[in-house]
């Protein structure tokens, strides 16, 4: 079977990822699955596509391979488009998803509905030695709950509920995530190349 590296420490992205590459026939195969250590990759970049690059061109560099990175977060209306890059570590580098969502819920005391406006972005790139890295975003239209609910997923699911949901994503299954979700609609996109590949 076709294997692909994709260059994330995330269990939550790593999962999703195999489920989707499964349909074509490739194994995704997560940097908690390599072999050899592989360093933490700085994310110092100011925009998603610059933090996806660095982690897809920085390990295709070490293991000469083509490796697909994925830069993702929230951005919420009224919070000026906060946590955006920083949703990993939005309650502090040490965070964890539990310490984000309350960061985000405590920021948003008060707000009413119409004011919670939010959507999931995903910018994927994909290194491949000798070549210029391919770029594909994709996004998912939500509002921000009061409460968390749900427990399937990761990261910010349980106050996410998608545009004509009226549950959480984390209280969707993990195959109505994968139909819907911002990482969906940007491996879409991909579907030509993964056919080449
Ligand atoms: O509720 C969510 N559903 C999702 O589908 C989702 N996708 C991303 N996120 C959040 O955005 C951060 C990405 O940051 P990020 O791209 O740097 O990833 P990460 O640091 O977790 O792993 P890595 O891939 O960098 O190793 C993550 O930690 C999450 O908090 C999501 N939250
Ligand atoms: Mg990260």
């Amino acid at each position: 079977m076709q294997e692909l590296v994709i260059a994330t420490k995330n269990e939550g992205k790593a999962k999703e990822f195999k489920d989707f590459f499964a349909r074509y026939g490739i194994k995704a195969l997560s940097l908690l699955e390599l072999n050899d250590e592989v360093p933490d990759i700085e994310e110092n970049g100011t925009t998603f596509e610059e933090n996806a690059a660095l982690k897809a061109e920085q390990i295709s560099a070490i293991q000469s391979t083509p490796v697909l990175a994925d830069d993702s977060g929230l951005i919420i209306d009224s919070l000026n488009g906060r946590p955006g890059i920083y949703s990993a570590r939005y309650a502090g580098v040490q965070s964890n998803d539990q310490a984000n969502i309350e960061k985000v819920l405590d920021e948003l005391t008060g707000v009413p509905i119409e004011k919670r406006d939010a959507r999931f972005i995903c910018v994927l790139a994909i290194a491949i030695p000798n070549k210029p890295t391919i770029f594909k975003t994709g996004f998912c239209e939500g509002k921000i709950a009061f409460t968390a609910e749900g427990k399937n997923g990761f990261g910010y699911d349980p106050i996410f509920i998608p545009s004509g949901y009226t549950k959480t994503m984390a209280q969707l299954s993990s195959g109505e995530k994968n139909k819907i979700s911002h990482r969906y609609h940007a491996i879409q996109q991909l579907e030509e190349w993964i056919k080449n590949i």
